[in-house]
């Protein structure tokens, strides 16, 4: 499954040089390994422990006994559960790296990614298993079958919860952009852990003793922006001091900001606002973006300056296998605020990991501290009801099935973005352009006079994301409307 952010993990570029051998990225399937990540088990501590099949001829035999599975730092041990038959589940890899399934001889039930399988031998295609395969055994364990690139590590950024060969990576070039002092842009759709990353590189670099402050460019106006980086004393450069300034959602800065990080990059000065002389930026510059940047509308020097390192977060569902590591990390942190351990059922555990996830962590983290507090009050858990209305519905709602009135609330829920609308609705972004075009409350920004616009703008303080609330007009197009008028294109 290619993510439209696909980008090569690491380069190590500077304004003047590339590095010849910039971090390897491997390649093709069969750079990789068939491993087995226990997702679920009557026993927490046993969730995460891996097997890596050694060779690809053989059969892997999955049974009580088999195979050992391992924990990074600790010993191996089989599966081990009265329900689990001593019979063999049969993996078999095949040359076009599809799996087969060869039931036991046993009456123990096996479930394919939430179906129970009654043939014989199932064949997924390879597809099939670049997403993650969910095997559930006798009700009682899952394991996720996928492909590994690397082998299983211990976690030296314990806050980055994963077992899959990316969170290894993600790991890995934390510890190596933290080495270094060069501006640093993170990329990785929304809830997959851009700001978590941030913060370990703060953590891990000699800046850690000086603060990391944070300035969300969607959500400060234009009129702000300017102040909220460069104003004496009080903005966020004078603020982090040798610290750190991570801008999130840096593509919403507006396009004088973006000139002026340019500016600060290319000459590690800024005039505070208001001030005279200019002071030096001592701060490293951390960006993040869910979107690509590459679209011309952002400031192309101010990027390539930014993409000194790149690091990308891959979303949840091309790593499945850590679905259960994240939800234990979850389960755990909300049993520690409340004291309480409720235990969620392994159906509700299977449906978690069969999931497409488009709010990502942040997303699989609300669903599982509601389904705990559910628990907790003796109410039913109901999945439907849990899943929808944290950063999304579950993927591939039909978009004829949706009301006028569900569109508009998703929009209104969203901040009028249309990304994180379509994501909640659970439809394509193409459908959600579709379903607004059709909308009759719902306007595009040429629809709007130029007047109502400036009105708008001028009763939310110049507010974009207000203003496309007032105006019933989708966030990106004012913003895009607004960057224009100011590099002063005719509208
Ligand atoms: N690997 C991880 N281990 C543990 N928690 C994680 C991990 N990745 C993300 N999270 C948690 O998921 C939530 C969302 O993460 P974060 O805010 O870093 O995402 P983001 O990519 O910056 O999102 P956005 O683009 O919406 O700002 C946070 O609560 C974070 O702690």
């Amino acid at each position: 499954m290619q993510s439209p952010l696909k980008h090569a993990p690491l380069s190590l570029l500077d304004a003047e040089n590339t590095l010849a051998s910039p971090v390897p990225v491997p390649s093709g399937r069969a750079a990789q390994m068939l491993a087995l990540t226990i997702l679920w088990h009557p026993e927490p501590a046993r969730i995460g422990e891996q097997f890596i099949a050694p060779t690809r001829a053989a059969d892997i035999a999955v049974n009580r006994f088999a195979p050992l599975f391992a924990a990074v730092a600790g010993d191996c041990a089989p599966l081990d559960h009265r329900r689990i038959a001593r019979d063999s589940l049969r993996l078999r890899r095949h040359r076009d790296d599809g799996v087969s399934l060869l039931l036991p001889q046993s009456r123990m039930r096996v479930e394919l990614n939430g179906a129970m399988l009654a043939a014989p031998e199932t064949r997924c295609t390879p597809e099939q298993v670049d997403a993650g395969l969910v095997i559930g055994l006798g009700g009682v364990v899952l394991l996720c079958v996928h492909w590994m690139d690397r082998l299983p590590q211990p976690s030296a950024i314990g806050s980055l919860v994963g077992v899959s060969g990316a969170a290894i990576r993600v790991r890995e070039l934390i510890r190596q952009v933290a080495a270094t002092d060069l501006p640093v842009l993170l990329l990785g759709e929304a809830g997959s852990g851009k700001e978590l990353a941030a913060q370990a590189i703060h953590q891990a670099s000699a800046r850690c003793r000086s603060p990391m402050v944070t300035v969300n460019m969607a959500t400060v106006g234009a009129a702000l922006a300017e102040a909220d980086l460069f104003g004496a004393g009080t903005g966020a450069f004078a603020q982090a001091r040798d610290g750190i300034v991570f801008l999130d959602k840096i593509g919403f800065a507006p396009p004088v900001v973006q000139a002026m990080l340019r500016r600060v990059l290319q000459t590690g000065e800024y005039r505070p606002s208001g001030a005279r002389m200019k002071e030096a930026a001592r701060a490293r510059l951390i960006g993040a973006s869910d979107h690509d940047l590459h679209d011309g509308s952002f400031n192309q020097a101010l990027l390539r300056r930014l993409e000194a390192l790149v690091v990308y977060l891959p979303p949840l569902r091309e790593r499945r296998c850590d679905i259960g590591v994240l939800a234990l990390h979850f389960m755990q942190s909300w049993s520690a605020r409340t004291g309480c351990t409720p235990e969620l059922p392994v159906a509700f555990m299977s449906q978690l990991c069969n999931h497409d996830w488009p709010g990502n962590v942040r997303q699989l983290g609300s669903v599982v501290q509601r389904a705990m507090s559910a628990v907790q009050a003796g109410q039913p858990l109901d999945v439907d009801a849990l899943m929808p209305g944290v950063a999304g519905r579950p993927a591939r709602t039909r978009p004829n099935k949706l009301s006028p009135q569900a569109v508009l609330d998703a929009l209104e829920a969203n901040g009028w973005l249309i990304r994180n609308a379509a994501l909640a609705l659970g439809v394509s972004r193409p459908s959600m352009y579709k379903l607004m075009e059709a909308h009759p409350a719902i306007r595009q920004i040429g629809q709007i006079a130029p007047a109502e616009i400036e009105a708008a703008l001028a009763a939310h303080g110049g507010d974009p994301g207000r203003c496309a609330a007032a105006l019933k007009t989708p966030s990106e197009a004012l913003r895009r409307y607004l960057r224009g008028r100011a590099a002063g294109k005719v509208l």
